[in-house]
């Protein structure tokens, strides 16, 4: 991200202070250089407000602008209080940050409109992914280009394929549950524990073990770096020490090895191995579909591709377990039914193995999950910036360039969709809740083009540790007076990290 207000203003501005340094500076001409620099300096500062106005207009927003980095302090340390005051003041408001014009949308038909308009926008991810993901990474592509290449993604999400991945899934949970239960029902945060669990089966869905024990755990430490430059706008330059700059450092030893699993991949299928993972279903397509002259994608693009997945689904599906842990062991009536499909649905073989059959026949544990989802959704804002000046209303138009962001919280908190919206109740899923008659509002996993590809993954992963845990685990969560509230870190989680305690079940 540059500094450069206005381009075209700015240079003008540029070249009469250069003119007046000129005419004025000289041994003659009686004004101190002093004088000059505060004068261009308040000039700048004035002109820099000047726009910050003009883009702002009348939406609910900070009345003036801190010179230079505006509110970047609120975007490097968010907090959700701030988030849902800035939703209340308006159903459009906005905020600077640096040279960013930001306008935030919080109703449900403004963030839909937004999520749906790609002749107007362009996901942005965040200002810092460009750097840490690359450029030439797929998911900056746009319009048809982005269409397409998302068809030939399609493949790795299939039912067939989602069915491969869930004995992977399985073998990671039961790995994670006997580290936890080897801790004797000793209470600690599981925030991050939850997150190792999560950051291992999508690695290994992923890469299947073409990554060493040792690499998946490196991965694991090292992709906190990336989760720390998630803010919504960073500090613009990636200098050492930055968290750009530890992201991108970070990134490069993912890639690496992940362009090792590659080729490893390639070679174990030509030598005639099967499939075992994604990655490997990924390349038999490919060599199935030369033949038919398909895409064939080169190594760093599939482990680029295979990033963004992880980038996507690391930090949502954390928080999402996280939330899920804990809800589960506040609502013990809750936990009872889950318990009761289970025994329902899986008969005499309740600690068996999972398969997507049994997985897609828990229709009481998706309501819950659903519900999870909904009252903590893991992502509450999806930015996007305009590729030219938009009318997003009769009242207001979105300057170009300026980062707009649709929210998902508020709908899934509208209390016209979902009665009482912050008491957690699966059933509203359920046949005697209304819940579905507001598809609409149900934004977790976003809308329109460039909705969540990795959805019904999420769904199955999330319903299969629910399921096996709620099998295998008894669990306590110790309450604590922070643990409703939510901190942000890229997504959300309990302030006090979900302080918890699992034994066998007995
Ligand atoms: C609870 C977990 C998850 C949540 C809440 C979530 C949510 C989202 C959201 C809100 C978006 C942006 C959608 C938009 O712009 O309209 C998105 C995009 C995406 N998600 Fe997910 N996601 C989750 C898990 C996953 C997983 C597990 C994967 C992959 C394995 C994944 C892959 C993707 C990809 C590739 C995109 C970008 C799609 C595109 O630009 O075309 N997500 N996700």
């Amino acid at each position: 991200m540059s500094l450069s207000f206005d381009n075209h203003a700015f240079k003008a501005a540029q070249s009469a202070v250069k003119t007046f340094f000129q005419k004025n500076t000289g041994p003659n001409s009686g004004v101190s250089t002093t004088a000059v620099v505060v004068t261009t300096l308040v000039g700048l500062f004035a002109y820099e407000q000047y726009v910050y106005l003009k883009k702002k207009q009348n939406l609910p927003g900070p009345k003036y602008k801190i010179p230079i980095i505006g509110a970047l302090m609120d975007s490097m340390n968010p907090t959700f209080e701030g988030y849902l005051s800035k939703w209340k003041s308006g159903e459009l408001s906005c905020v600077g940050v640096f040279d960013r014009f930001v306008v935030i949308a919080s109703t449900c038909e403004l963030s839909r409109k937004i999520l749906n308009s790609p002749v107007y926008v362009v996901p942005t991810v965040v200002d810092s992914m460009r750097t840490i993901l690359c450029a030439d990474n797929w998911v900056f592509m746009e319009g048809k280009e982005h269409v397409e290449y998302r068809k030939g993604l399609n493949v790795l999400f299939t039912r067939k394929a989602l069915g491969i991945y869930v004995p992977i899934q399985d073998r990671v949970y039961t790995k994670h549950f006997k580290e936890w239960l080897a801790l004797d029902g000793k209470s600690e945060q599981y925030q991050w524990r939850f997150r190792e669990l999560n950051m291992e089966a999508s690695l290994r869905v992923f890469l299947g073990d073409f990554l060493s024990d040792e690499v998946c755990s490196t991965i694991s430490q090292k992709y906190f770096d990336i989760t720390a430059a998630l803010e919504l706008v960073n500090f613009p330059w990636p200098f050492p020490g930055t968290k750009v700059w530890k992201a991108m450092r970070a990134r490069q030893y993912i890639v690496h090895h992940f362009i090792a699993g590659v080729q490893d991949s390639r070679k174990r299928l030509s030598a005639g191995g099967g499939v075992t993972c994604m990655m490997d279903a990924w390349i038999k397509s490919m060599n199935e579909d030369q033949v038919k002259g398909g895409k064939m994608f080169g190594d760093r693009e599939i482990a680029l591709t295979i990033l963004t997945f992880l980038f996507a689904s690391q930090d949502a599906t954390s928080s999402a377990l996280t939330w899920a842990f804990q809800l589960l062991a506040d609502h013990p009536d809750v936990l009872a039914r889950v318990r009761e499909e289970q025994i329902a649905v899986r008969g005499d073989d309740v600690n068996g193995k999972l398969t997507i059959d049994v997985l897609e026949s828990m229709t009481y544990t998706r309501q819950v999950v659903k519900e999870i989802l909904r009252l903590r959704p893991p992502v509450l804002m999806i930015p996007y910036q305009t590729k030219k000046d938009w009318p997003i209303n009769d009242n207001y138009t979105v300057p170009k360039g300026a980062m707009v962001i649709p929210t998902t919280y508020p709908a899934l908190h509208d209390p016209v969709a979902y009665p009482e919206p912050e008491s957690f109740n699966p059933d509203r899923w359920g046949p005697e809740g209304h819940a579905e008659k507001y598809p609409k509002n149900f934004m977790v996993f976003g809308n329109g083009p460039h909705h969540c590809l990795g959805k019904e993954y999420a769904f199955l992963h999330l319903i299969g540790i629910v399921a096996q845990a709620s099998m295998q685990l008894d669990f306590v969560h110790h309450r604590t007076k922070d643990s409703d509230k939510i901190s942000i870190f890229a997504t959300i989680y309990p302030v006090d990290g979900c302080i918890m305690s699992f034994t066998p079940r007995a």
